[in-house]
């Protein structure tokens, strides 16, 4: 079978760039949740989108930080940032469109900040005139129709009936065309709920032509299904049959469950798999905070007393990467709640074990 055009490239875009990296690629960790442990509100319908209005340099610092730690692959702010959400604020569409190209600009900065860093300390650089720089991707990040309604749905995948595909496409298209021309390398449909989200999706690459790659991950709260409860196996044939797509996984899930869903993953498609979970800690959408799961050990009896927080700290989540590595999993990165720490100690596990 011979492969289209836009196929080919983006295919040959993703595994140039895994094998720069040498087989496995580092993707970023949390980037709201970082921007609150630096003291960001973003208790608001627009979450981190929040931040490309009130504070553009604390975004870049973070992305910054994230690429210090090692980070191969950056998401943009652009996960909570709609068009229709910033004209809820009073804001015109022309404003909206130019927040959400921002949030690309604002990512290829930092890594423009962190090139240049590490290039002016470089004896390579200072000899020759020339490095091989360690190549990182600036992904626009495109979050759910359910992120859009901050009402939590994103976690149960449940729009009702009223909400069709061609609402989901309707709802995405132009953010998505506005994204493709941002100077993205790469968009990131992240934390899908549901089956009909990622037809939406796949259906508005073909028809916008699209010719930069994309990524579908998916997220569930029981190890075998997406959130919804539609088939993770589903699910991911809908990305493989996708041919913009370059890569399917899971992200926002707690690590516990991340093995047996690459294990399916697998089964539906031979594209690279990308994990990126959160820190095992679950979120209450009424509160509006994370709280830490009680978990039972094993080996406690059924009269004792719940002893262990399930949120993991970052040497335990690094202690999967290898298990996930087997299972055929090849860019690694964290979500909610994960920290640069925790990037900085999946590279560190990902070169000791090349
Ligand atoms: N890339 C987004 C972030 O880290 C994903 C959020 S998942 C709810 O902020
Ligand atoms: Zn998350």
């Amino acid at each position: 079978m011979e492969l289209g055009n836009v196929e080919n490239s983006s295919t040959t875009l993703m595994t140039d760039f895994l094998k720069k990296c040498g087989g496995y690629a580092v993707v970023d960790g949390g980037l709201a949740t970082e921007l609150e442990r630096h003291g960001a509100d973003l208790n608001d319908p627009l979450w981190s989108a929040k931040c490309l209005i009130s504070s553009p340099h604390l975004v870049r610092r973070v992305h910054l930080d994230y690429l210090d730690a090692g980070a191969n692959i950056i998401l943009s702010a652009s996960y909570q940032a709609t068009i229709q959400g910033f004209v809820a604020k009073g804001m015109s569409v022309e404003e909206a469109e130019s927040l959400l190209r921002r949030s690309v600009e604002i990512a290829c900065e930092a890594r423009e900040i962190y090139y240049d860093k590490s290039t002016k300390g470089s004896w390579d650089y200072i000899e020759s005139g020339n490095i091989s720089r360690r190549p990182v991707l600036v992904a626009a990040s495109v979050g759910s129709y359910g992120a859009y309604l901050a009402d939590g749905s994103e976690y149960s995948g449940k729009y009702g009936n009223a909400v069709s595909l061609e609402t989901l496409k309707d709802f995405h298209r132009r953010r998505l065309q506005v994204l493709l021309k941002s100077g993205a390398d790469l968009i990131a449909f992240e934390t899908i709920p549901n089956k009909l989200e990622a037809k939406a999706y796949a259906q508005l690459l073909e028809e916008e032509g699209i010719n930069i790659p994309a990524w579908f991950s998916f997220n569930s709260k029981d190890g075998i299904n997406v959130v919804s409860g539609d088939s993770i196996l589903e699910c991911a044939s809908i990305a493989d049959s996708c041919k913009q797509v370059v890569a399917v996984g899971i992200n926002c899930t707690p690590p516990r469950f991340i093995h047996g869903l690459v294990l399916s993953i697998r089964k539906a498609t031979s594209k690279p798999i990308v994990i990126y979970p959160n820190s095992g800690e679950t979120y209450n959408a009424e509160l509006k905070q994370w709280t830490a799961v009680l978990w039972t050990s094993p080996l406690s009896t059924a009269f004792s007393v719940p002893e262990k927080s399930s949120g993991v700290v970052d040497e335990d989540f690094v202690s999967y990467i290898n298990k996930w590595r087997e299972a055929g999993a090849s860019l690694f990165g964290g979500c909610c709640r994960t920290t640069p720490n925790t990037i900085r100690a999946i590279g560190s596990v990902l070169s000791k074990n090349p």
